[in-house]
């Protein structure tokens, strides 16, 4: 008979169910409360009626919990300093779009080494989102795969959905299940109506193919999520933060109906992928916010214990502890610089 299945398929091994994980990673009622507070900060954000700027800042991935932790604690006691101008959210990043291959993130791969051992990397993932909200900040994390927001999307206060599939209806689909804020990137050629069509797609009910708590294949159905706004990444033929790519953006916005609220990320394209360059792309936000455009509801930025990035793979214990294996990222101390400089400005 001839093999028409499986052709290509080496390995199809059965994941615990999400329901069992988290059990096994349970959620306290306390962090429960965390989350639901966050979000809704954030959504009073997005609507204007909480006029702190919102940054999210992190490592561009967790690829060391250690490490991470060590810079959530540090970024948790920033917070705490700025809380009343900037709210702070850390990017704890787990699942990697690449352009073309690479590490796919903690989830993908957490033994870093290609076994690719998904249970333990969502095991990993939802340990460490607690371990960053005991701390006091709450969670952005891009969601790529559609079935890993059953795993842990209820630790998840914001979430982005990136420029490499913010024209997927699947990714659609789900953002419009999503319990949490979430913002649409730019299209990695920069052109913005892929994420107004996904913010118009995504606050509209949908019905699609999904899994159950139970891990059983099922169809699901939502009401769509209100909270959707753009974020602006530069694109192939440059950046777009300036002024007059911002107010063009606002255009587009209040023409198709949909949020104007936007976030800039000072990192990717709008800095060419370049540390040394992502204070100044930020400054020049956060002039555009104090001189009044608050339109302009918050910003990314890509950031680590120590600057740049290291190749990767490389033996693992050759690997700089505190630095970036994905995109470079700025250190601590330029974090710190910059954040305080924002509450300064937007005093
Ligand atoms: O932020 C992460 C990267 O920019 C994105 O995942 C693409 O990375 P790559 O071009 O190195 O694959
Ligand atoms: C992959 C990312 O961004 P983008 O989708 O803008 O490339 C990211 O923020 O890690």
């Amino acid at each position: 008979m001839a093999q028409v299945r499986d052709l290509h398929v080496t390995k199809n091994i059965p994941l615990p169910t999400p329901a069992t994980l988290m059990q096994e990673v349970a959620r306290s009622n306390e962090q429960a409360e965390f989350i639901a507070n966050s979000r809704n900060t954030i959504r009073d954000i997005l609507e204007g009626k909480d006029k702190r700027f919102l940054l999210i800042v992190g490592p561009c991935s967790i690829h060391d919990t250690k490490a991470g932790l060590e810079y959530a604690q540090k970024l948790a006691k920033l917070a705490d300093e700025v809380k009343d101008k900037v709210y702070i959210v850390m990017r704890v990043y787990f699942e990697k779009p690449r352009t073309t291959v690479g590490w796919k993130g903690l989830i993908m791969d957490p033994h870093l080494d290609g076994s690719d051992d998904i249970a333990e990397g969502l095991r990993q993932a939802r340990t460490f989102l607690r371990e960053v909200i005991d701390t006091g900040l709450p969670t952005a994390t891009e969601l790529l795969d559609p079935i890993t927001p059953q795993y842990i999307a209820d630790l998840i206060s914001w979430s982005a959905i990136g420029a490499r599939t913010t024209e997927s209806q699947t990714h659609r689909q789900m953002a419009s299940g999503l319990s949490m804020p979430l913002g649409f990137k730019n299209s990695t050629a920069g052109d913005l109506v892929a994420a107004v069509n996904a913010i118009n797609a995504a606050g509209r009910p949908q019905t699609f193919l999904g899994v159950a708590e139970s891990g059983v294949a099922s169809a699901v159905t939502t009401s769509g999520n209100p909270d959707c706004h753009i974020i602006l990444r530069g694109g192939e033929n440059g950046p777009n933060f300036s002024a007059d790519d911002v107010a063009l953006a606002i255009d587009k916005l209040q023409s198709s109906d949909v949020s104007d609220a936007i976030m800039i990320d000072a990192s990717h394209a709008n800095c060419a992928k370049d540390d040394t360059k992502m204070p100044a792309v930020y400054r020049d936000i956060i002039s555009q916010r104090a001189a009044g455009n608050d339109k302009i509801v918050g910003a990314m930025l890509e950031s680590h214990l120590v600057s740049g990035n290291q190749k990767f793979p490389q033996p693992l214990e050759d690997l700089t502890y505190g630095q970036s294996i994905t995109d470079k990222c700025i250190d601590f101390d330029t974090t710190v610089t910059l954040v305080k400089e924002t509450s300064k400005a937007l005093s």
